[in-house]
């Protein structure tokens, strides 16, 4: 059975909330609609900033009134895009929530958001909490996106390589035989953006053009490489603050020249995981490809093609949504998330919770 569904990814970056719409069983997704990304307002994204912060100090959460704006920004994401397809039933919504703290190693990982809320407030049915029953069951619980990937290029020759570079990266290679490896691979965009923040007041560095204009420092990006996260093989899943401390190695460095050697950092870490096959290519989704310095690194140092996803027909600024969508219709019909090979949880494992807040939609009784 075919179903629609909406998902919803608010990422680690903290910028905002994108939403995708596609028709799928589950394992084959037979159209894709275009997404839209709703940024949250500044004070959205500073509340939910210094919540992050405090979480990861061991404070609380559940009565935050960020969760709230949080949520009913995720709302608007629904009705607007539904908007724009007037004639396509939804049947289901995937919301990820946003990731609070994520430490898998004790069991914990935290995607807040009120999906019954969210149920209410759009009339339809709610799948979220997706991570936890992975890592309650001793898995990373992260990345998830890998079954989707693998879905999109089914009939596609491996090895391949798929890579995030959203706040923390991910990769996901698809082996010659059809087999399924990922991890997150270290910091993404998230400590650039905060260096670029800190030091010029902006959000993000525009096409890398800050980190392009300054020198790396080597010394620093090999001591930031010596964290033992990155001589651990896959599997492996990190926190959005797991590296900011990396901001205090950089902090002696002109604002040019610390962005180049985060830059670095992060085409580094992605060059030295370790993965079973080297991928003939790679594609590349999530803001960081617009990031020419991120891009330019990455050819040089993988040295084979390295494109945006979008040379295959994706769309990289939707693709984790359109997971997310994915992924519930495929909780709705008991198949697994994550894999040994992807979270390295010990056998397939399901996930998923459902919420509604009014009737079941008659398609899923079909
Ligand atoms: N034009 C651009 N030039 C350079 N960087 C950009 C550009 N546009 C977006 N980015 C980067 O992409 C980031 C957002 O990426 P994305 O939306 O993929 O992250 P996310 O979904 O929050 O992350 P995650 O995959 O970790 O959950 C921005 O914070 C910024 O660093
Ligand atoms: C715990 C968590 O939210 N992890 C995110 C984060 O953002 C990128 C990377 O770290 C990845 O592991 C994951 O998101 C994507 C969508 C995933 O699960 O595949």
């Amino acid at each position: 059975m075919r179903l629609v569904a909406l998902g919803l990814m608010s990422g680690t970056s903290l910028d905002g909330v994108d939403a995708a719409l596609i028709e799928t069983d589950g394992e084959e997704i037979s159209r894709r609609f275009e997404g839209l990304t709703l940024p949250y307002a500044p004070e959205l994204r500073a509340a939910l900033r210094a919540l992050l912060e405090r979480v990861s100090m061991g404070g609380g959460w559940a009565d935050d009134p960020a969760l709230e704006a949080l949520t009913l920004r995720h709302v608007e994401a629904v009705q607007t895009l539904c908007g724009r397809y007037p004639e396509l039933v939804v049947d289901v919504v995937g919301f990820h929530g946003q990731t609070l703290l994520h430490a898998p190693d004790r069991r914990i990982t935290v995607q807040a958001g009120d999906a019954l809320l969210l149920s209410r407030a759009t009339g339809l049915p709610v799948v979220h909490d997706f991570r936890a029953d992975d890592v309650a069951a001793g898995g990373q619980g992260a990345p998830l996106a890998p079954l989707y990937h693998a879905a999109l290029l089914r009939g596609h020759p491996g090895p391949v390589g798929v890579l995030n570079l959203g706040g923390v990266a991910n990769v996901t290679l698809i082996g010659s035989s059809g087999a399924v490896h990922a991890c997150d691979t270290g910091p993404g965009n998230a400590l650039l953006d905060d260096w670029v923040m800190r030091r010029t007041g902006r959000p993000y560095d525009e096409n890398g053009a800050l980190a392009a204009a300054g020198i790396v420092r080597d010394d620093l990006v090999e001591r930031l490489l010596s964290d033992p996260f990155f001589a651990l093989p896959p599997p492996k899943s990190l926190d959005r603050l797991t590296f900011a401390r990396a901001l205090d190695a950089v902090a002696g460095l002109s604002a040019a020249d610390g962005a180049a050697t985060l830059a670095a950092f992060t085409v580094e870490a992605v060059a030295r995981t370790i993965l079973p096959e080297r991928p003939r290519c790679w594609f590349v989704c999530g803001g960081g490809r617009r990031n020419a310095t991120l891009m330019d690194g990455l050819r040089a140092r993988l040295g084979v093609a390295v494109e945006p996803v979008e040379a295959i027909g994706w769309d990289g600024d939707s693709l984790e949504a359109e997971c997310f969508g994915f992924l519930a219709v495929r909780s709705l019909r008991g198949l697994p998330l994550s894999l040994p090979g992807t979270t390295g949880v010990s056998s397939p494992s399901t996930g998923g919770r459902l919420s509604c807040a009014g009737p079941v939609p008659p398609r899923w009784m079909q």
